[in-house]
């Protein structure tokens, strides 16, 4: 692929800090054309021990953002939505503004609060709450409606789940089926993504999983087994399964062209910038980090009760890394997980 060889050294001491920062396992796997790097640490198992395993799946959190605006932008190819047309002509009156374009979604730009702000605003007594629940599309917006919007359509982007919950209302709406009929049609069975499901409203990861570990907000409380969830709180902004093959074919097809047409993919790399670290962008359900090597990469980042995950590729989808760490609410170790990028996509720093 033209890069340089990973660093498995320096990946494997990105792996030493993320355990150290409390996650009981950690993973990449490298897929740099026809070489694969499978690399872990640590326990998929607090309970019997099971090591970590890059064949095994986990939830995927808001990676599957691209999977829905990948159905999106299909049926934008399609005909059957216009980009720039307003929420309002597919689903008339769910939002208070009908000047919120379909882009507006897309690309963070809506305004609409983040219910999950109030949601999970106490960690784990907010997901045991939700654990079992099974929300509609309406009733998370209406959550979101319950605070005024956070800016107006267009004028600033500011991440929040609820636009892709109403994504995946629209993508019901005018396909007239349910979107993991959707993410199995035209993305899963096309790629022979065998180890990527939508199973939502079901609570457990069908087939061989990692289990989650949720980090509690009082320092020093243990781990709590996240494992088994709905994820109804965030559905198409966040219930995908998946494992690090299926993520590095998903995000090495799109970028390759093998999704979306050259133009449609265009559009889904007009990128703003998403902080102000000059190395974060967003484009339409697409993040674009710029590494320190130069090389810039594509892909999502996932966050849900007990997993975090990177999931990226380069331009021409050559070279692709998914990471994953078993445990969630501990930002350091967030943080920590992204450096995987820079060993795997840059390998050694030059002498
Ligand atoms: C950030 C990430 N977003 C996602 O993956 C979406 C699906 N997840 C969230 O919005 C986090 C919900 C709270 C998680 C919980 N945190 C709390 O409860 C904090 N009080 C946890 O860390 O497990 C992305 O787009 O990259």
């Amino acid at each position: 692929d033209g890069l340089a060889k990973p660093d498995l050294d320096a990946l494997h001491k990105v792996f030493a800090q993320v355990m150290a920062g409390g996650a009981p396992g950690v993973m990449t796997r490298i897929d740099s054309g026809n070489t694969v790097y499978r690399e872990t640490a640590g326990v998929a198992d607090r309970a019997n021990g099971q090591a970590m395993n890059t064949d095994a799946r986990f939830r995927i959190g808001s990676i599957t953002k691209s999977f829905s605006t990948v159905v999106l932008l299909q049926l934008v190819q399609e005909g059957k939505v216009a980009l720039d047309a307003p929420v309002d002509q597919y689903l008339p009156g769910l939002l208070p503004d009908p000047t919120i374009t379909v882009r507006h979604l897309l690309t963070h730009r809506s305004g609409l609060w983040d219910y999950t702000n109030d949601m999970f605003a106490n960690t784990v007594p907010g997901f045991e709450a939700v654990r079992n629940k099974v929300f509609t599309y309406q009733e998370l917006v209406k959550l979101s409606l319950a605070h005024p919007r956070t800016a107006k359509p267009g004028a600033a982007y500011q991440y929040s789940n609820t636009n892709f919950v109403v994504v995946g209302a629209v993508i019901e709406k005018v396909t007239g089926n349910p979107v993991g009929t959707e993410y199995q049609r035209r993305i899963i069975t096309p790629l022979q993504l065998n180890d990527t499901v939508y199973v939502h409203p079901s609570a457990t990861i069908p087939g061989r999983h990692i289990k989650g570990y949720l980090t509690p907000d009082e320092a020093g409380a243990p781990l709590v087994d996240s494992t088994d969830q709905t994820v109804s709180w965030a559905q198409s902004a966040g219930a995908m399964v998946s494992n690090p093959r299926d993520l590095n074919r998903f995000f090495s097809s799109l970028l390759g062209g093998r999704l979306l047409s050259a133009n449609m993919l265009t559009e889904m790399l007009k990128m703003t910038p998403s902080d102000d670290t000059g190395t974060r962008f967003y484009g339409l359900g697409l993040r674009q980090r710029d590494l320190s090597c130069g090389i810039s990469v594509y892909g999502h980042t996932g966050t849900v009760q007990g997993f975090y995950s990177y999931a990226f590729t380069t331009r021409d989808g050559r070279r692709s890394v998914s990471s994953m760490a078993n445990t969630s609410n501990n930002g350091n170790v967030n943080t920590i997980l992204g450096d995987t990028l820079e060993a795997a996509f840059c390998g050694k720093a030059p002498a």
